[in-house]
């Protein structure tokens, strides 16, 4: 097994749209009166160093426990935070922009979609007047009415939203959730973007109707060949929806692969623990093996101020060696059970020659 080296890493590919190198988030915590007195400056270390890749026609999962930064990351890849450090590429291009023109340009490229589509809509506007306002700062809504009306349908069809004049006249509070964030969809689509960034799409939504939204973004990928980034504490979901699923804790990513073998045989203890949590139908025939859940590690996620040295996880890994709560952990490169595809393990248990 090898590390990987950043130095190394391969030249832009054609199909990478966009790509985080290092990318660090610490928000600065309102001093007390008695850090006055000590001038000591606390901070939140939501994301620290977190390198990523997002393809065209491919989904990529960030999945991790409430808390483990997954969202602070889609708000700096939609540039709607300031970062601390690294480096955010699109097309190759570093880019850091803070409103205005340049702003709109990016998201043109760039869509994020939130978890509540129903803060997400003005309850004070029908469905027309939402993707008008989308289709008109993007410059997509047509040289008249006619072509307004038949981009407007269009967006509707896109997301299923059939027959589109049932809907276009509705007011947010007049559709079902599931309706709502498809529309909220069609408006991140009036951009024509590469890519979205999808924070928890189903996670508000009835279970019955989760599996509809997530086909559609799978739909949508592969027709618009678009770049998904799909945030969720269910990894499960991950398994089925996303081609590559990466793992977070504590502002950190801990693992990394193509998701049949993250999700199927996960390396990382606390993506172990994280799978033995979220019941998954395929692998009911192993209960047998599953270990109580205090064999796998327990306790809570630690305080992101201070997080633990080392590996952030060591306070809870059952596998964690004197090592671990000293010296971070670099990424080890995996072998590969049958399918060529990469996965990596941000663990010393995988380091050369470690007791597994
Ligand atoms: N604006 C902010 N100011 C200070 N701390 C923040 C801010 N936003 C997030 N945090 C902190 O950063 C850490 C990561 O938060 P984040 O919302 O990114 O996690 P998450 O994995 O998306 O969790 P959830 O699934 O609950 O949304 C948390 O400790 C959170 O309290």
């Amino acid at each position: 097994m090898t590390v990987t080296d950043p130095a190394v890493a391969p030249a832009v590919v054609p199909d990478v749209v966009l790509e985080a190198e290092g990318l660090t988030k610490h928000f600065p915590v309102r001093r007390g009166l008695k850090d006055l007195l000590t001038r000591e400056r606390k901070v939140v270390h939501a994301v620290d160093d977190l390198n990523l890749t997002l393809r065209r026609g491919r989904v990529t999962a960030l999945v991790g426990e409430s808390g483990s930064g997954k969202s602070t990351v889609a708000r700096l890849l939609a540039q709607l935070y300031k970062r601390t450090d690294g480096d955010i590429r699109l097309r190759g291009e570093s880019v850091e922009v803070h409103g205005g023109r340049a702003f709109r340009a990016y998201c043109r490229r760039v869509q994020m979609i939130f978890q509540d589509p129903f803060a997400s809509l003005n309850p004070t506007h029908t469905i027309r007047y939402h993707l008008t306002r989308a289709l008109k700062i993007h410059g997509r809504a047509g040289k008249n009415s006619a072509e307004l009306e038949q981009n407007l349908r269009d967006l509707l069809l896109r997301v299923q939203l059939v027959p589109p004049e049932r809907y276009l006249d509705k007011f947010p509070h007049e559709l079902s959730g599931g309706q709502r964030q498809r529309v909220s969809i069609a408006r991140a689509l009036g951009a024509d973007p590469e890519v979205l960034l999808a924070d928890e799409p189903v996670s508000m939504l009835d279970v019955s109707i989760r599996l509809g939204v997530l086909n559609l973004l799978a739909d949508l990928k592969d027709r618009l060949n678009l770049a998904i980034l799909y945030i969720t504490h269910d990894i499960a979901s991950a398994r089925y929806f996303a081609d590559e699923t990466m793992v977070m804790y504590a502002g950190r990513m801990v693992e990394g692969g193509d998701s049949e073998t993250v999700t199927q045989n996960p390396a990382h203890p606390y993506t172990r623990l994280l799978i033995e949590s979220a019941p998954d139908p395929d692998r009911l025939d192993r209960v047998g093996d599953l270990r109580a859940p205090e064999d796998q590690g327990s306790g809570e996620p630690p305080s992101l101020i201070a997080p633990p040295t080392g590996c952030r996880f060591h306070p809870r890994c059952v596998s964690a060696m004197p090592k671990c709560s000293t010296e971070l952990p670099p990424r080890f490169e995996l072998p590969v059970v049958d399918n060529g595809q990469s996965h990596w393990a941000a663990c010393w248990l995988y380091e050369e020659g470690a007791a597994k």
